[in-house]
């Protein structure tokens, strides 16, 4: 049985926001809408300190809707747009407004000019998906594929710092973003777009919007292949991606670990659902190689991800090993992918699989 939308607004527009008013009067919910017990709407605020303020209002919102006995599950989203960036006289940086709201869009759509959307996830951070797909580009851009590579990190963004790149990406006409250029690499970050701290309060609609304007207002230009670099988890990230951008497909990163494995199984799901077929399991800090004796040691075991992608069914695509230049390069903006060592020869071997394999 569905609780009543009126009974639900009813519930929560006595609530008193810190000004006094209550959240009826402040007119701030949007989009109510009720599935069985499954209760969402939006609450839009005016900016991020407001949506800080109304912390609280949220938390009161949701303990008082499920202490109703019909109601099972509450998802409130906070939005607030971004203030739009004035561009500079002479034209300069982009005035779009990243963070706004989706426009009305029929389904996944493809990128003009680009043949394939590949989206790297995780389950859980700290992983290497970053390093991973900015080491993949490098190695796919040497075999000679025109490579693209979107860093979708809301919550951490690091491309920028991994590949080198600075500056905010000009946009001439205020409309279109041109991409920066890195290792052969075309370059778009949503870190670029945004004031330190701006994104906190991302969420839903807005996360839906920036996604959008990433892919579709990007001059991508003519890519074989444009990767993602997703946010880890399973969020509004990868569900507005999905439902934006015709996605060929997904890689998971994990560590052979098995905390990791159970949180990639959990974003193995997630990409299923939303329709995007798993392209395979990667298998990164696999082998330590002592640099001095030449020792391999497993730190977080050995395998492991591996035996998942066979009892899931799905291909395993490689084994990345943990070294110390790989965190170099990722900080210094040099992915080690462009030199010649071990690391270099697996992300080579990684790139010719998704190039045989017509993914890239
Ligand atoms: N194979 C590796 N060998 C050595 N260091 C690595 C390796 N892979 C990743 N790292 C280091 O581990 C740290 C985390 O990596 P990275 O930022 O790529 O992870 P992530 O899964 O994208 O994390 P986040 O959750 O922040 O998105 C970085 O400092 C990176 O340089």
């Amino acid at each position: 049985m569905s609780v009543d939308r009126e009974v639900v607004l009813g519930e929560i527009s006595e609530i008193r926001l810190p000004g006094g008013e209550t959240l009826g009067q402040a007119d701030l919910v949007r989009a109510l809408t009720i599935e069985g017990g499954h209760v969402r709407f939006v609450l839009e605020v005016r900016d991020a300190a407001m949506a800080r303020e109304l912390a609280g209002v949220e938390d009161e919102a949701r303990r008082r809707l499920m202490a109703l006995p019909a109601v099972d599950r509450v998802d409130i989203v906070m939005t607030a747009p971004a203030p739009r960036q004035a561009a500079p006289a002479g034209g300069g940086a982009p005035s779009l407004k990243i963070g706004g709201h989706p426009t009305a869009q029929a389904g996944p759509q493809p990128i003009p000019g680009v043949r394939n959307i590949i989206a790297i996830g995780s389950g859980k951070g700290g992983v290497g998906k970053s390093t991973v797909t900015s080491n993949l580009a490098v190695a796919l851009a040497r075999a000679g594929r025109k490579v693209g590579l979107l860093d979708a990190d809301i919550y951490g963004p690091s491309q920028p710092r991994m590949m080198g790149v600075t500056g905010r990406p000009a946009s001439p006409d205020g409309q279109r973003i041109e991409p920066l250029h890195a290792h052969g690499v075309t370059v778009m970050s949503i870190g670029l777009m945004l004031k330190e701290g701006e994104a906190v309060v991302w969420r839903g609609p807005m996360l839906m919007g920036a996604m959008q304007q990433l892919l579709q207002q990007v001059n991508w230009g003519e890519l074989d292949v444009l990767l993602i670099d997703l946010p880890p988890g399973t969020g509004d990230v990868q569900l507005s991606l999905c439902q934006k951008a015709a996605v060929t497909g997904a890689l998971i990163v994990s560590t052979p670990q098995d905390i990791a494995l159970l949180d990639a199984r959990r974003a193995i799901d997630m990409f299923r659902k939303l329709k995007a077929p798993v392209l395979g399991l990667i298998e990164n800090m696999s082998t330590y190689v002592c640099p001095n004796c030449g020792h391999e040691a497993h730190l977080f075991g050995h395998g492991g991800v591996a035996a998942e992608a066979k009892e899931l069914g799905l291909p395993f695509l490689g084994q990345l090993p943990l070294e110390l230049d790989v965190r170099l390069g990722g900080d210094s903006g040099r992915p080690v992918a462009l030199d010649d060592g071990p690391t270099a020869r697996a992300y080579a071997q990684l790139a010719d699989r998704l190039v045989k394999g017509g993914m890239a």
